[in-house]
């Protein structure tokens, strides 16, 4: 004996304690024990047919209700149990015969695996009382009884009239909404809708799971759209479906099978309605098994159903294992193909789904190629002049596709009117992305206003470039520290200047911002400051002057004249610079009092007799001294 083991010793249980905690701990919701107990009976009926093959019982599962007594009843037909079976496998926590005899015949359809399940009914019931007659003793019948599930007593009864058995739950007070026949309809309906077994709820002539499985069905028309949609629609509680499609993945890949559908209800951006209820083995497992689907999938639903996964204890959620991981890899192609076949077999639903769902496809367009392929031309992008596919924007913009990287508002908003083509709003979620990629797909221009290159393609040079004395001159007068003054030609000309901030400029002092810090994840802000980096960001806004406008070719011409009166006109459009700047979203980044003082400044000047007033001003604006009076 090696050293040490002398001292071995077996680790003791508080039985009462472990009860209790799984009793009333492992499961969220107490609900739980209804689904545990029919699958129980469920099993029975299984485990009946492999040891009995030639039974002629019926199989099917009752569940009552008696608000007066404050009791559930689950009744099955199956196997029921002998007296040792039920010490051995009933009454001891973690056995039980189902894992057994799975493990002895390979069969499938077998539900249970941890002999836990049947303590949940602790978690609801005061007192629980099992009463059964097995198929291979049918003259004894045994009556088991605990409070609390610690201890039991086991004495002989009746036999039932036919094999099986009866669990009968003495609810606890604050379980008592249990006991209420509408409400177990709804729940069983749901965590039953699989299982081949027909469940019963009190006298009704119905089972609760009675309706078509689509998947399960012959090739024909219960397998077909109508009936897909009927299964969806009756299961789908949150949303109507707009359509439905199979989840049939290739061979081998994963056992899942199932049915996907897309959800009515609109989505903007990053609206997540992900909603995917798991069966195993027939049974519900977990009806928010969101993470399965793709992210970018957050209008889809569906139930799929598997024999492979792996459930946790408490059959709530599932081991992330390699079957998860295949599962969730053929959800993601499943979605895809299934609005493949959409676009292509229910155009009506196809235009439905692109209107509601627009925002959340151009992301996941991002996510998946096939999606992009599918989506390019069909989605809809909110533009100025509304929702347009990038087809339509690239015929209205002679061949290029036009988008805003800032919010508009202010001189933007009026350049891209005068321009009359509709622009796409590059501030909307995954539309800049979005264009680009459809861009650089279908070999066609991008214009991103906002961006020093996007807006070298609306102002043209002049045609001829002012002498840098001039420039000087203008920039004086009219720019405020971090704008650029760039002389172009533009339309409309009645248009003297238009200030356009820089975007990348504005995104760089965001994210360099002290602040961004606190909001934005560390690896996060070192990966946009990396790229942020490469942007100059001295350039705040570009002040761009209409070198064709009358009012600026009169300003240069009373410059070049040595007019007083040409400071005095500067001063005026200054003033109207950040007049019309402040009217927008974005501020511009003069003084707003200041500027409308100088309105009234300039006026007076441009009006009062030659004095004292506009010697004073041609001080003031013009370096030059004072000139001629104009005109
Ligand atoms: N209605 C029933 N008819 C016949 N046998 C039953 C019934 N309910 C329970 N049993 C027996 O009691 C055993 C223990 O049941 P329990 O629900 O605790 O665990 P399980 O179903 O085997 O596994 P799991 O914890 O995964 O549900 C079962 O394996 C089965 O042999």
């Amino acid at each position: 004996m090696s050293e040490g083991q002398e001292n071995l010793r077996s680790t003791e249980v508080d039985l009462g304690g472990l009860v209790s905690v799984l009793a009333t701990h492992l499961y969220s919701t107490p609900l739980v024990a209804l689904r545990e107990l029919v699958q129980n009976a469920h099993d029975s009926h299984t485990r009946r047919r492999l040891e009995d093959p030639h039974t002629t019982a019926r199989p099917r599962i009752t569940v009552r209700a008696d608000q007066a007594a404050r009791t559930v009843a689950i009744e099955d037909t199956g196997a029921g149990l002998t007296e040792p079976e039920i010490h051995a496998y009933l009454a001891t926590v973690g056995t039980g015969y189902t894992r057994l005899l799975r493990d002895l015949t390979g069969n499938e359809e077998l539900i249970g695996a941890f002999g836990l399940g049947f303590l949940s009914a602790f978690s609801v019931a005061d007192q629980v009382t099992v009463t059964t007659t097995s198929h291979r003793e049918p003259g004894l019948g045994h009556r088991y009884r605990s409070r609390g599930g610690e201890q039991y007593t086991v004495e002989p009864v009746a036999p039932r009239p036919e094999p099986g058995t009866v669990v009968e739950l003495a609810l606890k007070a604050e379980h008592a909404h249990l006991a209420d026949e509408g409400a177990l309809r709804e729940v069983l309906a749901r965590y039953c809708v699989l299982l081949p077994i027909p469940v019963f709820v009190g006298e009704d002539a119905r089972p609760v799971n009675d309706i078509p499985v689509p998947w399960r069905e012959e090739p024909g028309p219960a397998r077909g759209h109508a009936a897909r949609m009927e299964f969806a629609a009756t299961f789908g509680r949150r949303f109507e479906p707009l359509t439905a499609f199979p989840f049939e993945p290739a061979e081998g890949a994963t056992d899942a099978v199932g049915l996907l559908w897309v959800q009515d209800g609109g989505s903007y951006g990053s609206s997540d309605n992900r909603d995917l209820s798991v069966y195993l083995r027939g049974m519900l497992l977990s009806e928010d098994a969101r993470d399965l689907l793709p992210s970018w999938a957050g209008f889809v639903g569906g139930v799929i159903e598997s024999n492979r996964l792996t459930p946790t204890a408490s059959r709530e959620d599932l081991q992330r294992d390699e079957h998860y991981r295949a599962l969730q890899r053929a959800l993601a192609d499943a979605v895809v193909d299934g609005l493949y076949e959409t676009a292509r077999l229910h155009p009506a639903a196809w235009r439905r789904i692109l209107t509601r769902h627009g925002q959340d496809l151009l992301g996941a367009a991002l996510c998946d190629e096939r999606l992009f392929t599918l989506l390019a031309d069909d989605v809809p992008v909110p533009s100025s002049q509304g929702e347009l596919t990038a087809g339509a924007l690239r015929a209205a913009g002679d061949g290029a596709v036009h988008v805003a990287l800032g919010s508009g508002g202010g001189f933007e908003e009026m350049l891209y009117r005068a321009m009359r083509v509709p622009i796409a709003r590059g501030d909307r979620y995954a539309v800049l992305p979005f264009l680009r990629r459809y861009a650089q797909l279908r070999g066609c221009r991008i214009v991103e206003l906002g961006s020093e290159s996007g807006n070298r393609e609306l102002f043209r040079e002049p045609e001829q470039p002012l002498p840098a004395e001039e420039v000087g001159w203008l920039a004086a007068a009219l720019a405020e520290p971090g704008e650029q003054l760039v002389p172009a030609r533009f339309d409309p000309p009645g248009l003297p200047l238009v200030l356009v901030p820089d975007r990348e400029a504005e995104l760089k002092a965001r994210i360099e911002d002290d602040q961004a810090d606190a909001r934005i994840p560390s690896a996060a802000l070192r990966l946009a400051r990396a790229f942020t980096a490469r942007t100059d960001g001295s350039v705040k806004a570009r002040l761009y002057l209409n070198t064709a406008s009358p009012a600026v070719r009169d300003l240069l011409g009373a410059y070049r004249a040595g007019h007083t009166g040409a400071a005095t006109a500067a001063g005026l459009l200054r003033s109207l610079k950040v007049i019309m700047a402040a009217a927008g979203t974005d501020q511009g980044t003069g003084d707003l009092t200041a500027a409308l003082a100088g309105v009234g400044t300039a006026v007076a000047a441009l009006t009062a007799p030659a004095g004292p007033l506009s010697v004073e001003l041609g001080m003031l604006f013009d370096q030059d001294g004072a000139g001629e009076e104009r005109g």
